[in-house]
């Protein structure tokens, strides 16, 4: 049931906090045998991928490391700027490493696109985790190695998700009333 402050902004629930719970269990036990025994630096790409990283390596049952990245290119809307700043890179060397890059959503895919190619040619082994893909949204080619949900074309707040740098506190992921975006 919808009922605290921020709930009354959102119009319908796509993806509640219990599945994300879940999924991320499912995620964790497939991510355990993919990377026992490699010590793989998993990725975090500020600042969406933060509730979503946090939930999952709780259940990655392995040596892992943590770095994080920030990249940026909505600019607080709801449109992609079409261009991908680099804001903060990576802190550890990566020639040699395998990667998991931990995302909350693929939509265009720019995001990704860059930021694979970027550590690739960097010389590390890069993967692909995401809370979400919507692959209706996609413009440059890009496939997640693992994915929780597969959401509709449109535009989501919630679970590290933000509509002008709000909502990414929400516990789970939704759609907003129409009205947010008037104001
Ligand atoms: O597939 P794309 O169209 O590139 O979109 C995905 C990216 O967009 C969001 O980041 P944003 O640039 O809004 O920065 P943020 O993580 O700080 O919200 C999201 O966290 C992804 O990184
Ligand atoms: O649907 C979205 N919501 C929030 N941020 C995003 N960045 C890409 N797509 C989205």
């Amino acid at each position: 049931m919808l009922e605290k402050n921020l709930d009354k902004t959102i119009e319908k629930v796509l993806v509640s906090e219990k599945e994300i719970i879940e999924k991320s269990k499912e995620l964790g036990a497939i991510l355990t045998k993919e990377y026992e025994g490699k010590n793989p630096l998993v990725l975090g790409i500020l600042r969406g991928s933060v509730p979503f990283l946090a939930e999952l390596i709780k259940h990655i049952d392995c040596h892992l490391e943590t770095d994080f990245m920030t990249v940026s290119s909505y600019h607080g809307g709801t449109k992609s700027s079409g261009e991908v700043k680099l804001i903060l890179d990576v802190d550890t060397a990566v020639k040699d490493r395998e990667i998991l890059i931990v995302e909350d959503i693929i939509d265009t895919g720019r995001t990704l696109k860059y930021l694979k190619e970027l550590l690739e040619h960097r010389g590390a082994n890069v993967k692909i985790v995401t809370l979400l893909d919507k692959p209706e949204g996609r413009i440059v080619e890009i496939k997640p190695d693992y994915s929780g949900f597969t959401i509709p074309n449109e535009f989501v707040v919630g679970f590290g998700l933000d509509y002008d740098e709000n909502y990414r506190n929400l516990p789970y992921v939704g759609v907003l009333k129409p009205e947010v975006y008037k104001k």
